[in-house]
């Protein structure tokens, strides 16, 4: 039997959640100051920044040993022009912090009443995250806010945490705040917490960690399938996924959405396949944007390559390397997506040479 990481489930679900009352508090209060543009043109607000330094301070109590990989680092924030933005996060991260004890949450990993941090240990809780990844040990990956653009329009966005040991994917955890528990009811209660541990399943759980669910990727008739896919057309192409779904012959309209929730709502049945074929040339996809929600995905019943179908390659570092664009789906699903993926490449390669 392979092991349940259950110590390490308890702890990835309390920092997800308190992330993600850190973000859903931060969003209507957010200001201009708040929000910088990276050097990669994408937006980072003070939420990015404050939920990571406070995940980062849980697990670094929790498992000292264990290195992460997280999107952000603080090095624009330890420079004069970043100080209004720090005092910001310092802030937030210690309001998260010193809330009272949860379910299942303990005071030894720096939780509750009493256990502020300092600025400069909040800054360092960041940069834990600047670790490089690779092929052997243990390792945290992190996403603070995965679907930035999705978090500032109000739309969906999810905090994604995940466990890699030896290259391979073990537990991964997601918080979807503004995710609707149940998809046959959009404008019902929303936020949820998604789970997925080798060997052991998947799950949905209430955002305050309580009354799991299984989850269990449905088996589409051809007429049903449908795509989950990127709002924003620089992250995936919709004219690529387009062709494929006409391919297919598939009639149902896509579900456009941000961030890993899509893999969330893969695992759920909300969709049947998520496709995201690469714009630009040479961008390489980022272990944090797919690690919790491969092993949610699989853990369902599903299968996840890249789009040429290789599977993912988490022992490379920070990135994916060169893997390639992503297809999650069904067993079925994804070998009738993947064919269909081929022919549309091949069909844009001829005319591309036709030119
Ligand atoms: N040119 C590009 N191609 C593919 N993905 C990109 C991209 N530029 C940014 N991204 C990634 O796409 C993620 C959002 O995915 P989606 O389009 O599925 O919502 C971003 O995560 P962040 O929002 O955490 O920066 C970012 O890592
Ligand atoms: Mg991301």
């Amino acid at each position: 039997m392979s092991l349940n990481f259950a110590a390490e489930e308890q702890v990835a679900v309390a920092a997800v959640r308190r992330a993600c009352m850190l973000t859903s508090s931060v969003f209507n209060k957010l200001v201009k100051n708040e929000t910088l543009v990276k050097g990669d043109k994408s937006p980072v607000t003070a939420g990015d920044f404050a939920a990571q330094a406070v995940v980062n301070t849980i697990l670094g109590r929790a498992f000292p040993d264990d290195p992460i990989v997280g999107e952000e680092d603080a090095n624009d924030l330890r420079v004069e022009s970043g100080a209004t933005l720090k005092n910001r996060i310092v802030e937030l991260a210690n309001e998260t912090l010193t809330a009272e004890l949860g379910i299942g949450e303990m005071a030894e990993w720096g939780l509750g009443p009493g256990q502020s941090r300092t600025a400069d240990e909040l800054l360092d809780a960041i940069d834990r995250g600047t670790y490089e990844g690779g092929r052997t040990g243990r390792m945290w990956t992190l996403d603070p806010i995965d679907g930035t653009k999705g978090f500032l329009r109000g739309e969906q966005y999810a905090v994604c945490l995940a466990l890699i040991v030896d290259a391979k994917v073990q537990l991964g955890v997601m918080g979807c705040p503004n995710l609707p528990v149940d998809a046959s009811n959009p404008d019902g209660p929303r936020g949820c917490i998604f789970v997925g541990i080798r060997g052991h399943g998947s799950k949905q759980l209430t955002m305050s960690g309580s009354d799991p669910r299984p989850l269990k990727i449905p088996t589409f008739a051809d007429e049903e399938l449908n795509f989950l896919e990127s709002v924003e057309a620089a992250h995936s192409s919709h004219s690529f996924n387009d062709r494929v779904a006409q391919l297919l012959g598939i009639k149902r309209a896509p579900i456009r959405m941000d961030s890993q929730a899509k893999y969330c709502c893969l695992a759920r049945g909300d969709g049947g396949v998520y496709l995201r074929m690469p714009t630009g040339v040479g961008y390489k996809e980022k272990i944090w944007d797919h690690a919790s929600g491969s092993v949610l995905v699989e853990e369902a019943g599903g299968v996840i390559t890249d789009s040429r179908g290789e599977p993912l390659d988490f022992g490379l570092g920070r990135t994916l390397g060169e893997n390639y664009g992503v297809i999650a789906a069904g067993k079925a699903a994804h070998v009738k997506v993947l064919a269909a993926v081929k022919q549309a490449k091949e069909e844009e390669a001829k005319s591309k040479g036709n030119l």
